[in-house]
Parts: C-alpha cells; sequence; structure tokens
C-alpha cells in the first residue's frame, strides 16, 4: 500500500516535493493544499488535486504524511504546529537560532494528536547536521567549518520575499575564498559568521517602494543578514527572469582531527553537496524521512524528531534484512 503524501505551501519546495514523490514507487501524492484559491494553483499530478489549506484538516484520515512547504520566516512556525496535531508531518524550518523554540512547539501538538512531526529536514539544517554530528562525535577533539555556495538560498530568499514592498527577491550566499583556503590549507582558523560568508540580494520592488527602507531591512534582519556583509541590487522582474530564474547551490562540511597517543595522525573528514536544484534536492531529503515518519508513526514513534532521531535505516526503501544482506 503507498504512503499517501498531501502538501502544504505550493513554492519552489513543493513543487520539489511533487517531482520527488513521483521519484519514489512506495509513495502518492493525494492532495495539494495551498493558501491561495486553488484555481489559480497548477499542478503536474493528474491523480492530485489542488484545496484550499482549510479544507487540510477534514481530509486528515485520507493522507499518511502531510509536508510542509511554507517558508520558515513566517509560515512554518504558525502551519508546522498547527497541522501537526492532525497529521504526521515534515517540515524544512531552517531558521537555526530558533529551532529549539519551534521544536518545543511542534512537539507538544504532534504528542497532543498523537502523531509523528519532523522538522528541520533538509541539507542545512539536515544533511550538514548529520555529518557535523558524526564528525564531531568520531573526532571529539577536532574542529569543524560549513561552507554554503554560491549559490541561492531558499530561506534568506523567501524571507526577504516577505518585507513589505518586495515582489520578488534571490539571495545568492558567497563563501570567502581567504576563509575557504585557510581551512582547506588546514590552519584551523578561528572565523566569524563575518569572515565567512557574504550575501548578496536582488530584489524587485514595488513601483514607489520605498528602496532604502526595504534594504535597510534585509541588512538588519536578525537570524538572516545582521551578522553578514550584505549587497543589495534592485532589479525589474524582466532582469530576475533573464539572469536568476536558477535555483543552484551546495557547500561542504569540513571536520579536521588528529588520534594517536601524541595526536600524530591527522584525519579530515569532508560532506560536500552540488546542487543544480536547491529545491528538488531538499524535496528528495524530505521524501525518504516522509518514508520514515510513515513507519516510526506505525510503530508508535509519537512527538518531535530530528534527523538526529531517525535510524537510516527507516529512510531506505529496502528493509532492514535487504540492508544488511549488502551492508548499504
Ligand atoms: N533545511 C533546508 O536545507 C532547506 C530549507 N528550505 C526552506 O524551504 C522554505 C520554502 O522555500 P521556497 O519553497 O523556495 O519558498 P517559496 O517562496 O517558493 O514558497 C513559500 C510559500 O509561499 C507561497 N507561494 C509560493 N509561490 C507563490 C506565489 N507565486 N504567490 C503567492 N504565494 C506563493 C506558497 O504557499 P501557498 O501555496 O499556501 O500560497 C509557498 O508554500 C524556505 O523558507 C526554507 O526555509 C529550503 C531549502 C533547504
Ligand atoms: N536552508 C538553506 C540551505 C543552506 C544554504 C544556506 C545559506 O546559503 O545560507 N544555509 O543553509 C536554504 O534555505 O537554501
Amino acid at each position: 500500500m503507498s504512503i499517501r503524501i498531501g502538501i502544504l505551501g505550493y513554492g519552489n519546495l513543493g513543487r520539489g516535493v511533487e517531482c520527488a514523490v513521483k521519484h519514489n514507487p512506495d509513495m502518492e501524492l493525494v492532495a495539494v493544499f495551498t493558501r491561495r484559491n486553488p484555481e489559480e494553483v497548477k499542478i503536474l499530478t493528474e491523480t492530485a488535486k489542488v484545496y484550499h489549506v482549510d479544507q487540510a484538516v477534514g481530509m486528515k484520515d485520507e493522507i499518511d504524511v502531510l509536508i510542509l512547504c511554507g517558508g520558515s520566516a513566517t509560515d512554518l512556525p504558525v502551519q508546522t504546529p498547527e497541522f501537526a496535531q492532525y497529521f504526521n508531518v515534515v517540515d524544512s524550518f531552517d531558521t537555526h537560532a530558533r529551532i529549539p523554540e519551534h521544536f518545543a512547539a511542534v512537539d507538544e501538538a504532534a504528542k497532543k494528536g498523537n502523531k509523528t512531526a519532523m522538522i528541520s529536514v533538509g541539507w542545512d539544517p539536515g544533511m550538514f547536521s548529520l555529518n557535523r554530528l558524526y564528525a564531531n562525535a568520531i573526532l571529539p577533539g577536532g574542529k569543524d567549518y560549513t561552507f554554503w555556495g554560491k549559490g541561492v538560498s531558499q530561506g534568506h530568499s523567501d524571507a526577504v520575499r516577505r518585507i513589505e514592498g518586495v515582489l520578488d527577491a534571490r539571495q545568492y550566499t558567497i563563501p570567502v575564498e581567504s576563509a575557504l583556503e585557510a581551512v582547506r590549507n588546514g590552519e584551523n582558523p578561528e572565523l566569524t559568521t563575518r569572515q565567512k560568508h557574504t550575501r548578496e540580494v536582488f530584489v524587485v520592488a514595488e513601483d514607489g517602494a520605498d528602496k532604502a527602507r526595504i534594504e535597510n531591512e534585509i541588512k538588519t534582519m536578525p537570524n538572516y543578514f545582521d551578522e553578514y556583509d550584505t549587497t543589495v541590487h534592485f532589479i525589474t522582474a524582466e532582469e530576475m527572469a533573464a539572469n536568476h530564474a536558477g535555483l543552484p547551490h551546495g557547500g561542504f562540511v569540513i571536520r579536521t582531527g588528529s588520534t594517536g597517543w601524541e595526536d600524530e595522525h591527522k584525519h579530515v573528514v569532508e560532506y560536500s553537496l552540488k546542487l543544480d536544484s536547491n529545491p528538488e534536492f531538499t524535496s528528495s531529503v524530505i521524501a525518504a524521512y516522509a518514508r520514515a515518519a510513515y513507519r516510526m508513526s506505525r510503530e508508535g514513534q509519537t512527538g518531535c524528531k530530528t534527523v538526529f532521531d531517525v535510524a537510516p535505516a527507516y529512510l531506505s526503501l529496502e528493509t532492514p534484512e535487504e540492508l544488511r544482506a549488502h551492508m548499504l
């Protein structure tokens, strides 16, 4: 029997999840929910329909896992706790500083409804978090670094689009080359947030919008831009469509450490991603964790989880026995 998937919120990530479900033979998309007029939202899956978000709870018995694809800046803090009491849910919440409070709110809701919730699923937070944990546990005396880009951060782009007067936005994260080089050379540098990345934002503003106010709101935005050197460009919708249609990204987590009685043996652990499509890769991670949420829910493992709480075998299409047979 297929895992019946619902999508709530149909933007870059929602479209990516629709595509990821197609690539997973044990899943079927049942419904897409949107806050807009469903008639205006066109999906590609012929066996699924678009509904208004107000119709979601009435369909809770028709969906095994609801994947929440709203923006982390303002949507998920409200939507994930709201729907976690009615559905097994997965979200990609990535406002790192606010993950503890989001976890607490979602955990309370999921336990109230006896449901399984997974938050902050994706690549960072998500796969990068896991690899930082593995490397830290294995090389406790080491030092680790995370670099992203150059690429389009969906979270930062979404956060800018939420500013009054902004019609569209793309935010590029750019690693500082000298910092990258020092890490790669094994210099183990002490780096501040500002010394590791810069951020560049392209904005389409409403006619007559106060551009100075928009630029200031971007540059001072807590948890997104206030700790970075950020450049803001105002462009036309035509320029945005022509020059910023893609959503590539990537990055790497690197940890250096040593072993031996005299710490004489040096080790480097690295996990890297090169992504043509940030949303489609993130959605592929989410689909695997939706499988895990379904399985863990059937075992009665309720409440909120993060990627740290999910045994890898739950993610795989193969059974634990099949995995052991060839030790994937
Ligand atoms: N953990 C990780 O590694 C990653 C996390 N993310 C997270 O994913 C979140 C979502 O990113 P993304 O999908 O790019 O954001 P979008 O701005 O594309 O979509 C966010 C929401 O906005 C609404 N929306 C989308 N398009 C339109 C439109 N044309 N008009 C009106 N409303 C629209 C949709 O809700 P509705 O249908 O209800 O209108 C949608 O769910 C990001 O905020 C980020 O935090 C992303 C990548 C990686
Ligand atoms: N959550 C990020 C995924 C990575 C990319 C990123 C950044 O460029 O700041 N931080 O984490 C996203 O929304 O794309």
